[in-house]
């Protein structure tokens, strides 16, 4: 189906062109265009250092870029400040945790629906209807329908990543990027995220930066591959395992044995 370079761009609800990020005299990206589509589950992958981070960072308003654009529906997302890119409808999920751990799970998300998290201990009393049944369906979505009273820092690690989706998930974003989701996950955690993935693909696009190709692989969905902060190639995990600079650069020449 890929030709290589574009996906329905008609459709896209992120298409970012020409993106360059410069540190000092580096060029973490160097000319990156991409896009992703509404209920998407794209994968961007490569080697260390290529630069899937910095895009991500990029996309959130973290970094600025140099040059290029990223459109978010009709916004350039490289003109706004990080928390008005929250507010347009993009999330993300980082890696370091930010769960508050002596809360429940339930507060947790409560917290995480707050606009201002100052007035947190004021508004707690006073959820609508409308405000815990969106915490009950977050809850039943991310596995933790049992442990909403259950304090968030005695769940295991797999859980406290459900949580932190979750809460990403509970500001009905439009688009989430999600870095390593399953890393230090047991198998089952990792195939509970990705049943999980595949539910939210149904409410919104995901940009998932993954190193665990069995994982990206267990799904039929897009990947980008990036090396040296530019697009190598794009397709499904089937076609880019088949890519000679793909098995050079990343994957090896030995995948093509093991997975032909
Ligand atoms: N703030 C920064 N200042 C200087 N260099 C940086 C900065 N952030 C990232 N880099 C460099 O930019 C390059 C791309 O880094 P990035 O973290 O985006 O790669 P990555 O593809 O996510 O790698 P990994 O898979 O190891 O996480 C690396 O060489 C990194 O050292």
């Amino acid at each position: 189906m890929s030709q290589g370079n574009t996906f329905h761009k008609p459709k896209a609800i992120l298409d970012a062109s020409d993106v360059t990020v410069q540190f000092g005299g580096f060029k973490a990206i160097d000319n990156f265009s991409f896009s992703i589509e509404r209920q998407e589950i794209h994968f961007l992958i490569g080697p260390n250092g290529a630069g899937k981070t910095t895009f991500l960072d990029v996309v959130c308003g973290k970094t600025a870029s140099k040059t290029g654009k990223i459109l978010f529906g009709n916004e350039d997302l490289t003109k706004k400040k990080e928390f008005q890119i929250v507010r347009s409808g993009v999330g993300r999920k980082f890696q370091a945790p930010s769960i508050f751990t002596n809360l429940s799970v339930a507060d947790n998300l409560e917290l995480a629906m707050e606009q201002d998290k100052r007035l947190f201990p004021l508004l707690k009393a006073k959820l609508t209807s409308k405000e815990q049944s969106a915490i009950k369906e977050m809850l039943e979505l991310i596995n933790l329908k049992s442990a909403g009273e259950q304090e968030a820092g005695t769940l295991s690690h797999g859980q406290k990543q459900w949580l932190e989706i979750g809460m990403v998930m509970i500001q009905q974003p439009r688009l989430v990027l999600l870095d390593e989701p399953i890393a230090g996950m047991t198998e089952e955690e990792e195939e509970k995220t990705g049943e999980l993935l595949l539910k939210l693909k149904k409410k919104c696009a995901i940009l998932v930066v993954e190193h665990n190709m069995d994982f990206v692989r267990s799904f039929s969905e897009k990947v980008t591959v990036m090396h040296q902060g530019q697009r190598l190639c794009d397709g499904t995990m089937e076609e880019i395992q088949e890519n000679e600079q793909v098995m050079d650069v990343y994957l090896g020449r030995q995948r093509r044995e093991t997975h032909a």
